[in-house]
């Protein structure tokens, strides 16, 4: 039976011999993560004793301690593990395991999450399932894998599997008679506590440092959020009415909860003015203290793109000092880079948080953190954590409410009408509720606790509820020299800074108005947008997940490069690593972006590189449809400076590549000379938005095969191009 704990109606899990459960998740940016948490959350009220954990906690031995075991994967890289999961997949490779049957008693089920747009789709969920399959474990329920490419994301194909999950645990694992499931307005025992450490302790509240990143709602905002709130409708229906929700066309709808939807249709969601979204204040030293961060000089900060464009794109150059041994480690990465910013929320959003639940009193007060969460980075010391330092620092309250949240807030309100609302909202039979109220709008916690007034979270839940601010990685935009020789010195001459490195990259600022029409900014965007020259923050620096291009041997291949937009960065960042080794291989580079006025970067520096030719596509210019290479002084390059004939091909092309300039058109256009570059082995890099350019660009790349007559058909060319002797393929999108 269930044990209740009197008026909190908080229940745990019934003691069952023989009934427990293992989740166990790999994840790059928390999705995995979350659906194993929802899974853990659900065995536990189906009364298993339940551990929700990363798999590198865990050893083999330790799975067969559980009665049952689900994996929760993502892919990454080109069909990698997670980070989180090699230590555990290394083990598991083990070659003295093979033919052992060592995990014939393991019983388990695993769901993948991935994006059909690469090529190795699902591929860690599916690697791990054989393995596990190999050492002789079983699988007690059918595998499920998401695709984020599918209308209504992960959820299409996660929430049917996760009711039929539902289903076949509680028949084929019965519970006794006298136990039934914990019901959804119970809640379970929290994980996260935490306690004031002494009331009167209260510490100087953190307002009097003002934040860097404070920007109060204008008084329109306000009066608009207003009239909303007062809507007569139920919270949060208001959503769907105020918005003339029929009159959106469905193209335009669901393309909106697509990342890249700001380059397909910028002009719909732009914002009159992005300088209004906010301001600038002072420089701040940030004390956030990250595993393995080092702390970073932000020593320039150029607005790339013109004033008057749509899109604001930085170019962020950071410097780091001292510390040469760890330094010295990320230089032998040369350009495979990826820097990773933690941002904060602004002041006035923490204080509009602290003043909605209630929190005035304890928001200062130091509090004690018998268990830390990971991934929580705390600012100062632990004995300063206050309400208000989690708030602002640590915990991330704007982001899209998860299910999870929104159905655990039915707890935290006395109001009926709220607590049905909310159930509604996280009902798993009905994906399209939830999806048309946070996900497609992307309105914040913070604006769906505005919508129910009566949740009132308890403060020692903040933890529990809250998930940690994860930091945004972006890719190096530079290598080579850049990342060598000392490049800064002190005002004073004789006192040479003992600077070893300097790294950019290049940021497109994430601002858009969605279907209720209100501005939006992302919290990494919005925190960079008030970052100033001359400021340090806490930054972590981490190996790509490129395989090693860079060495002696690997910078003499040839390479072709295909970007778009920002993902030119960390083909520039390669471009200048192998330019320092001896004899770089020769390079082609299709590069899309909208204008060459506008949007070309770096068009400039290729030329400074003799082994590099770079077509641009530009998509909105007219007059640009058959480009000429805009490289530069080449060595005797055949195939550069032969005149090669544009070819013309029968594909099936599909209808939005019509009339338009894009790199998979130059890459048909520039066939013989792909295929000179094909022949010789060469490193193929695609990096920019995922979704149909990934997918554009393979293809290109197998009509070149067949209309060249290298391969007879696309099947050959498919088998060709994937034959990693060929060529080695590296993709990035996001
Ligand atoms: C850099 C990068 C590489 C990826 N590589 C693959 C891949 O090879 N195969 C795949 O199916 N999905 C791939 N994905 C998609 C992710 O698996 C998908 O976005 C997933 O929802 C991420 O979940 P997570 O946040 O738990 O890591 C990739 C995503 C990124 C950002």
């Amino acid at each position: 039976m269930a044990e209740s704990d009197g008026p909190d109606q908080v229940a745990r899990p019934a003691v069952i011999p023989d009934r427990s459960m293992i989740v166990l998740y790999g994840s790059e940016m928390g999705n995995a993560e979350d659906i194993a948490i929802e899974i853990g959350q659900l065995t536990q009220r189906l009364h298993f004793q339940t551990t929700v954990d990363e798999m590198d906690n865990f050893k083999l031995s330790d799975l067969l301690r559980a009665s049952l075991v689900i994996f929760v994967t993502s892919t990454t890289g080109q069909g990698d593990m997670p980070k989180n999961t090699l230590k555990f997949w290394k083990n598991l490779r083990r070659e003295k395991l093979n033919n052992t049957n060592c995990l014939g008693s393991l019983r388990f089920a695993i769901f993948g999450l991935g994006d059909s747009s690469y090529q190795k789709f699902n591929w860690a969920a599916r690697k791990l399932q054989v393995r596990l399959l190999q050492l002789g474990a079983s699988e007690f329920f059918r595998a499920g894998e998401a695709d984020e490419r599918h209308d209504n994301g992960i959820d299409s194909i996660y929430l049917p599997w996760y009711q039929d999950l539902r289903a076949a645990l509680l028949s084929d694992f019965p519970l006794p008679d006298s136990v039934t499931p914990i019901p959804d307005d119970i809640q379970l025992p929290p994980k996260y506590l935490v306690k004031l450490s002494s009331p009167i302790m209260a510490l100087p509240a953190l307002s009097a440092r003002r934040s860097h990143v404070d920007r109060a709602p204008s008084a329109e905002e306000r009066i608009q959020e207003d009239i909303e709130r007062k809507s007569p409708k139920f919270p949060g229906w208001f959503a769907r009415e105020n918005e003339a929700w029929e009159t959106i066309n469905k193209r335009s709808v669901d393309t909106l909860d697509k990342d890249n939807i700001l380059k397909d249709y910028p002009e719909k969601y732009l914002l009159e003015k992005s300088d209004d979204v906010s301001e600038p204040v002072k420089p701040f030293v940030d004390e956030l203290k990250v595993p393995g961060g080092y702390t970073a000089y932000l020593s320039d900060y150029t607005r790339v793109t013109p004033k008057d464009h749509w899109q604001d794109v930085r170019l962020l150059r950071f410097e780091f000092y001292g510390e040469l041994e760890r330094l010295k480690a990320i230089q032998d990465w040369g350009g495979q880079l990826n820097l990773t910013i933690y941002p904060k929320n602004s002041q006035d959003d923490v204080e509009e948080l602290i003043s909605m639940m209630g929190w005035q009193s304890v928001a200062d007060t130091p509090l004690e953190i018998p268990v830390m969460p990971k991934r929580l980075h705390l600012a100062g010391g632990e004995d300063a954590t206050t309400i208000r330092t989690l708030l602002f620092h640590s915990l991330d309250f704007t982001a899209i409410p998860k299910r999870n949240f929104i159905r655990e807030l039915a707890h935290f309100t006395d109001i009926e009408l709220e607590k049905e609302r909310l159930r509604e909202l996280t009902d798993s039979v009905n994906i399209q509720e939830y999806y048309d109220y946070a996900c497609r709008p992307r309105r914040t916690i913070l604006e769906l606790l505005r919508d129910f007034p009566g949740v009132k979270i308890p403060h020692e839940r903040i933890l529990d509820l809250f998930q940690p601010i994860r930091g945004r990685e972006f890719s190096v935009a530079s290598g080579g020299a850049s990342l060598r020789g000392k490049t800064a010195q002190s005002d004073d001459d004789d006192d040479v800074v003992d600077c070893c490195l300097r790294m950019e990259i290049l940021v497109a600022m994430v601002e858009y108005k969605t279907i209720i029409r209100k501005p939006r900014q992302g919290l990494c965007s919005r925190y960079i947008k008030t970052l100033k020259p001359g400021s340090f923050l806490t930054v972590s620096v981490e190996s790509s997940s490129l395989p090693r291009l860079v060495s002696q041997l690997w910078s003499r291949r040839p390479m072709i490069a295909v970007a778009t937009g920002t993902g030119i960065a960390p083909i520039r960042a390669l471009v200048q690593e192998r330019s320092n080794w001896p004899s770089p291989g020769d390079t082609l580079i299709f590069y899309g972006c909208r204008n060459r006025a506008a949007d070309y970067y770096f068009e400039n520096e290729w030329k400074q590189h003799s082994n590099v030719a770079i077509f641009p596509a530009f998509s909105r210019d007219k007059d640009q449809i058959s480009p000429k290479p805009a490289a530069t002084t080449v060595k005797a390059n055949d195939w550069l400076t032969a005149r090669i004939p544009d070819q013309t091909f029968k594909v099936d092309k599909p209808q939005y590549d019509d009339n338009k300039n894009y790199v998979q058109h130059l890459i048909r256009q520039k066939a013989e000379t792909v295929l000179h570059f094909l022949k010789q082995g060469p490193i193929v890099c695609v990096c920019g938005n995922a979704g149909r350019m990934p997918v554009s660009v393979r293809n290109a790349f197998l009509d070149v095969l067949v209309s060249t007559g290298h391969c007879e058909n696309k099947e050959a060319a498919a088998r060709w191009f994937d034959n990693p002797k060929n060529l080695t393929f590296w993709q990035e999108c996001w």
